[in-house]
This record gives structure tokens, sequence and C-alpha cells, in this order.
């Protein structure tokens, strides 16, 4: 099972995931508490471990901010999170050769379904706008012919039912790994852990 912590934006969160070595990591370039900036994105990713992946998140960004931030490096995989559809999704395909990560608000299976043959790399389900830490109901999820990130919600103690209901490729976690809206160095490791050796 993959793992992606999401949400970095301080300093010492790098260290944090360099000591606890999930296989992703996101940083939210749209509008968020979490929010960084592509001068602090590329610093952070500067120390980050070549081990871990940098995601960059997105929501309905220009495409040449995201092909910019692809092809300098600074990220190594775009997450669009909002209303980008097909077309869209197309055109970043020409800018660059990164793989892209759909977000799917998930309501009903049919939203699944209508993303079943879109040309992002992977999807990521989701309960809804992101980083909201709401869960969504994982038995919609089913069958799923793409590669898929499970979000939304996910924590210590819901994490083992969530991945036996939804059998996703990699779980995301931004708010289940934080205390008072900054990333928790003992819950990183400790979600890392049991999903490495459990
Ligand atoms: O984290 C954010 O602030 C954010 C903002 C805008 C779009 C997506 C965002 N985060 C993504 O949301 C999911 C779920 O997060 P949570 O675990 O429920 O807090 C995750 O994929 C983040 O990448």
């Amino acid at each position: 099972m993959k793992i992606k912590i999401c949400g970095l934006f301080q300093n010492c969160d790098i260290d944090f995931v360099n000591e606890a070595k999930p296989d992703f990591i996101g940083f939210v370039f749209a509008k968020s508490r979490r929010q960084v900036s592509m001068e602090w994105a590329k610093a952070m990713r500067s120390n980050l471990s070549p081990e871990i992946t940098p995601v960059g998140v997105f929501v309905n960004e220009s495409l040449t901010k995201i092909a910019n931030l692809l092809n300098d490096n600074i990220i190594e995989m775009a997450q669009l999170h909002g209303n980008e559809g097909e077309t869209y999704i197309r055109e970043l395909k020409t800018l660059t050769a990164k793989p892209i990560i759909k977000a799917v608000q998930v309501k009903v299976h049919a939203d699944i379904e209508a993303m079943q043959d879109s040309e992002a790399d992977f999807l990521l389900l989701d309960q809804g706008a992101g980083g909201t830490g709401q869960t969504f109901d994982w038995s919609l999820v089913g069958e799923v012919k793409k590669p898929f990130f499970l979000a939304g919600g996910l924590k210590a103690d819901n994490i083992e039912q969530a991945i036996r209901a939804a059998k996703p490729f990699a779980v995301d976690l931004s708010s289940g790994v934080e205390t008072d809206g900054k990333k928790d160095k003992a819950k990183i490791l400790e979600i890392v852990r049991r999903m490495r050796y459990e």
C-alpha cells in the first residue's frame, strides 16, 4: 500500500516525512490554510528525500503554472482538485510527460464511473472540496479500472477499514495527521509505520 502525506507547509514537515518515508507528499498551491508559494515549495523540495515523490495540488489553476512547476522539477505529479475537465487534462498532457491525478468528489458510484476513461493517470476519490477531514461512504467505490488514491478524512482509527472497503492503490492523508492545524510528527510516523509493517 502506497501512502501520501499531503499539505506540507512548514520546514519541519519535511523533516517529519524524511524520517517517516511515505511514497508521496503533497504541496497545496490552491487557496487553503496549507497553501504554499512556488518559491517555498522549491525550497522545501530541495530538502526532501529523493525517495519521496512530491505532488502539487491545484484547483482550477492555469495550465502554464502547473506545467512550469512540473517541468522545473519542483513537483513530479499534479493533482487536479477542481472542475478541470478532459479538455484541460489533454492540454496539460501536451505540456508535460509527468503523471496527472484527477480528484473525484464521490456522492454516488456513477461519479467514479464517469471518470473511468479519463486521460488522467490516476483518480483520487475524495469526499468534497479537499482538505476537509470528512470521509465519504467507501462502499460506493466498487470496481475502479484506474489506479486510485483514497482520500478524505483518513486517520489512524479508520484507515484499515477504509482500505478493506475500497482497495485503493494509495491512501492520502492530510487533516488526519495534524494536531491543531499543523502536521504532527508522531501521527505521520505511526501511520506510515502501520502501512509498511501491518
Ligand atoms: O489540503 C488542502 O487544504 C486542500 C485544498 C484544496 C484542495 C485539496 C486539498 N487537499 C486534499 O484533500 C484531500 C483530503 O484531505 P483530508 O485528509 O480530508 O484533510 C487530500 O487529497 C489532500 O491532498
